[in-house]
Order: structure tokens, then C-alpha cells, then sequence
């Protein structure tokens, strides 16, 4: 028998063998246990006193563990409970999570997975570890044996990483800059569902932060010590996905040399975030379902099954519940993953957000690159980026930030070397930023007729070209003379420069232009 702990649990059961059944399960684990049979037995135990965690089972004489969940709420009491439902009423158990439910089983119930999951409401570590040889990540070795296709082993979208500590609700904030409405929202989303082990879908376009808000939520919660870990669903090739989810054994194919962990196993303890879940195919969908039901795995070329304690977490861009109705992604799986979900907006929807988020970009990249201070945006720049619709979203302002930042070397990054044709910007949008001046309109400056040429095929590289022609000109006119040149076409010398580098005009040695 263990030493006892502190925990005191209360388990409510109308039927006294499972009752017995549990308890002995429990009070072997050193736990502090009450029984109920009813409703209000627990409801009378619960005002008497507080508890670790609350163990119930959905149907109940008197009412349903629903109505248990629903007095914890009401009362702020800060018991984490796990409900038990009936065998496949899946509805049930997504009823129970999004109630504030910590974790369900189903019945009958795995005696194993019982302590799993009461120890991981508890936040006892270590968790039971899945007994496959700890090794690398499958998808981290050279290539495929060969039995396997000979193709290079996708990485996942970033490898295992151990979060150092948990993290408060107000560091989560610091991760994820703006204060918009909308992202307000989501912090709140975050703080919540980070308690419990809900399933949640991040809905939103590519680059809009869903794996950040995923790795928020793993910071947030009582996981926060154990492995976060990245799968992209759709850049691993269809072959490869059983044996990258579920690990595989020694033997299992030619070129399995040892046992090997797969991403499920990896994660054991922590959270297992499948990005881009809408690209999995069918049959491996249906294999993942399992997994998630049974909470258990089968390593390619195992006999029997491994435990495995897993918080699951995914994301896609595309519109899932279309997706079921295509016959595209199976409806038992969506319901299981889409318990709660957070929808993370495109930038252009909360563009006050810009200002917040290029400064912790910027403060990310000088940091990277060992510069001090962080180098800023002028507000003609920000003016600029306010008028751009930002379809990469998040990862393209990142994109763009580095390059300017590249280009600039200095402390103020200015609007042209921002790589932002003006024929994609707004021009409406913008105008109102709050507390940023317009840009002064370029007087006295006419566009002369364009003679009259076909119209080019390529209109960016045509008016590169015109652009090049324009710039050696300047310059054979200034005796390459870059300030002088520059300034007789209405360009600062760090202008000049940059369209110089971005047209590749190099001023030669003898002074000619190339
Ligand atoms: N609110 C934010 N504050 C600071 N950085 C952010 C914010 N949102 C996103 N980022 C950064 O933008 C980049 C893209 O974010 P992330 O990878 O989380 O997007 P995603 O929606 O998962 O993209 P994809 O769908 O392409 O996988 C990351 O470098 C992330 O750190």
C-alpha cells in the first residue's frame, strides 16, 4: 500500500459494488475517501466539507452527476471533478466536459486508467509511463528502413519541448499580444479551458496564432511541466501516420531496428496538439478516434495496448463541420474534438491589435539577433501596415518585420522598407488609426501618361524595370552620387539605398552602374 497523501476524494455511486471497487482502487493509492450514493448524500457531504476531487457517476438515482457539476460551479468551489458515463453515450461525456467536468471515463471502467486519470486531476506526477523504450521521436530519425517508403521522416511542426513552469493567466497574456475584443475573448477561453481536459478546436487561418493559443493553454494548466508536443497532420505522408502516432516495435517491417515512441507516447503526461487535424485522412481518423476513446495505443507490430494519458488539443484552417457534411472528416471524431472551441481571428478583424503585436515581434527578432534597443516602426510604416489585409496573417507581419528589420539596420524602421506594394493597401483603411499622423501626401507630383505600350504580361516586373532604368539614370546624372541622386527623385539616401539593394544596383568600383 502507498504512503497516504494528502488528497481526500468523494466518489458518488448508486450501486455499492462499484462503490467498493473504487475505493479499494483508491484508498491503495494512499488517497483520503467518502462515498455517496445520490444527488443530495453528495450535495450534504460537500457542504460539510472540501475535497480534492470529486468522482461521479452520471446517473444517479436522484438526478445526474450533471447537477454535482452544476452546485461546484454555482458554489465557485474548486474540486475537480471526473464523471463516469455509460458505455459509447459520447454525448454524455462532451455534456460533462464543457459543464466544467475535468476528465470523464467510460464504463466499465479500466481500473489503470481510473488511477491515471484521478492522479493527472490531481496533478500527482510522475503519471505511469508507457513501457515502449523512451527513444527519439520516430519522426526524428535520418530516413525510413527498408521496409518502409523511402522518404525523408517528416518533423513534427516543432519537437517535444518541456514547459519550464506553470504559468499564471497573466503570463499567458504576455505571450499573446493585443487587447483587442477578440483577443480578450480568447484569453479568457484559455484561462478556463486550461483547468480541465477538455478536447478544444482552434479554429482560424493559417499564421493566426492557433498554435500559440495551444501552447498557451498547456502553460496555463496543470500540465505545464510535462511535454508539449507539435504534430503537423498534414505534412506527414499517408504511409507513415500509424507508425508516427503509435510508435512501432522492433521487427514490425524491415528496417524497424528497435522500439520506437510515437507522438502519443511522446506526450504521455502533457498535451498532444494536432495541427492541421482536417488533413488527416479517413482511415487514420478513425484509428486516432480510438486512441482517444480507449486512451490507449497499439504500437505497429505490438500485441497488446499501452496506457497513455494524453490531453489533446488540434487545429485546422478549414471549416470542419463542412467538412463532416462532405464525408471528408468523420462526425464521431469531430464531436470528439470539437468539445469547446476557440476561433482565433484573422489580424484584419482586430487590426488595432498591429501596434501590440509588431512591437513583440520586433522585441523577439532584436532579442534573437543580441540588438539592443529594439528597433521600432515610424508612424508612416504602421500607417501602411494598417492598410494591408495581412492574408498570412500573424507569421506574414512576422515575415515582413524581419526583412524590414534586415534592410533598416537602424533604430526606426520607415514605410519603404516595409516590402509592400502600395497597390495592395487599403486605401480607405487606416485613415482613423488612433494617434498616428497620415503620411503628408507627396505634392506637386503628376504620373506622366504612360506612352502607349502593350500592356505588360507582368506589371510588378514591368515597373521594376521602369523603376531600374529611372535609378541609373539618377545616379549616372550624380556621378553615382547616391544622396544626390536620391534626392533628385525625392528619395532620402536610406530610401535610395533600399531600392538600390531591392533592384540590385550596385554602384562599381570605376562608378558605373550594374
Ligand atoms: N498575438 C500574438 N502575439 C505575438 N505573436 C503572435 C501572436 N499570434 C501569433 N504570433 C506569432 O505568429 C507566428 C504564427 O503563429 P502560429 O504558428 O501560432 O499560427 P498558426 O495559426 O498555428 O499557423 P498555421 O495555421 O500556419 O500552423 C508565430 O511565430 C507566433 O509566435
Amino acid at each position: 500500500m502507498s504512503a497516504s497523501t494528502p488528497y481526500s476524494l468523494l466518489v458518488i455511486d448508486d450501486e455499492p459494488d462499484l462503490r467498493t471497487l473504487y475505493e479499494l482502487t483508491l484508498v491503495r493509492e494512499g488517497y483520503e475517501l467518502e462515498t455517496a450514493g445520490s444527488v443530495e448524500e453528495a450535495l450534504q457531504r460537500l457542504q460539510l466539507r472540501r475535497y480534492s476531487a470529486v468522482i461521479t457517476d452520471m446517473r444517479l438515482p436522484d438526478g445526474s452527476g450533471l447537477d454535482v457539476l452544476a452546485w461546484l460551479e454555482e458554489q465557485g468551489r474548486r474540486e475537480k471533478a471526473i464523471v463516469i458515463t455509460a458505455f459509447g453515450s459520447s454525448e454524455n461525456a462532451v455534456e460533462a466536459l464543457k459543464a466544467g467536468a475535468f476528465d470523464y471515463l467510460t464504463k466499465p471502467v479500466d481500473l489503470r486508467q481510473f488511477r491515471m486519470v484521478v492522479a493527472s486531476a490531481l496533478g500527482r506526477v510522475p503519471q505511469q509511463p508507457p513501457s515502449v523504450v523512451p527513444s527519439r521521436l520516430p519522426s526524428e530519425r535520418a530516413e525510413g528502413g527498408a521496409g518502409m517508403p523511402a522518404v525523408a521522416m517528416p518533423r513534427p511542426v516543432a519537437g517535444a519541448r518541456t514547459a519550464p513552469e506553470a504559468v499564471t493567466p497573466r503570463r499567458v497574456a504576455e505571450r499573446l499580444a493585443g487587447d483587442s475584443v477578440a483577443m480578450q475573448q480568447v484569453r479568457d477561453l484559455i484561462e478556463k479551458v486550461a483547468r480541465s481536459m477538455a478536447p478544444v478546436l482552434l479554429q482560424g487561418e493559417s499564421g493566426t496564432g492557433k498554435e500559440l493559443v495551444a501552447r498557451s493553454i498547456h502553460e496555463a494548466g496543470s500540465r505545464s511541466g510535462e511535454k508539449f508536443i507539435a504534430v503537423n497532420c498534414g505534412a506527414i505522408p499517408e504511409q507513415l501516420l500509424e507508425a508516427e502516432f503509435f510508435g512501432y516495435r522492433k521487427g514490425a517491417f524491415t528496417g524497424a531496428n528497435e522500439d520506437r515512441e510515437g507522438f502519443f507516447q511522446a506526450a504521455h503526461g502533457g498535451t498532444l496538439f494536432l495541427d492541421e487535424i482536417g488533413d488527416l485522412p479517413l482511415a487514420m481518423q478513425s484509428k486516432l478516434l480510438r486512441a482517444i476513446q480507449e486512451r490507449s495505443v497499439r504500437p505497429v507490430g505490438a500485441v497488446s495496448e499501452l496506457p497513455v494519458n494524453v490531453r489533446i488539443l488540434s487545429a485546422t484552417h478549414k471549416d470542419l463541420a463542412s467538412e463532416v457534411g462532405a464525408g471528408r472528416f468523420r462526425q464521431d471524431l469531430f464531436y470528439r474534438l470539437n468539445v469547446i472551441q476557440i476561433r482565433v481571428p484573422p489580424l484584419r478583424e482586430r487590426i488595432e491589435d498591429l501596434g501590440a503585436i509588431a512591437t513583440r515581434v520586433l522585441q523577439r527578432i532584436a532579442q534573437d539577433a543580441g540588438v539592443s534597443p529594439a528597433p521600432q516602426l515610424d508612424a508612416q510604416a504602421m500607417h501602411k501596415l494598417r492598410r494591408y489585409a495581412f492574408p498570412g496573417n500573424v507569421r506574414e507581419l512576422e515575415n515582413m518585420l524581419h526583412r524590414a528589420v534586415a534592410l533598416s539596420g537602424g533604430e526606426w524602421i520607415h514605410a519603404d522598407e516595409l516590402d509592400l506594394p502600395d497597390h495592395e493597401l487599403d486605401a480607405a483603411a487606416g485613415d482613423e488609426a488612433e494617434g498616428e499622423a497620415a503620411p503628408e501626401p507627396r505634392g506637386g507630383v503628376e504620373a506622366a501618361p504612360v506612352p502607349d505600350v502593350p500592356l505588360p504580361a507582368d506589371l510588378a516586373a514591368y515597373l521594376d524595370a521602369v523603376e531600374r532604368d529611372i535609378l541609373v539614370r539618377a545616379l549616372e546624372q550624380h556621378r553615382n552620387n547616391r544622396t544626390a541622386a536620391g534626392a533628385s527623385l525625392g528619395l532620402s539616401l536610406r530610401q535610395m539605398r533600399y531600392r538600390m539593394a531591392r533592384l540590385q544596383i550596385s554602384v562599381g568600383e570605376g562608378g558605373d552602374c550594374a
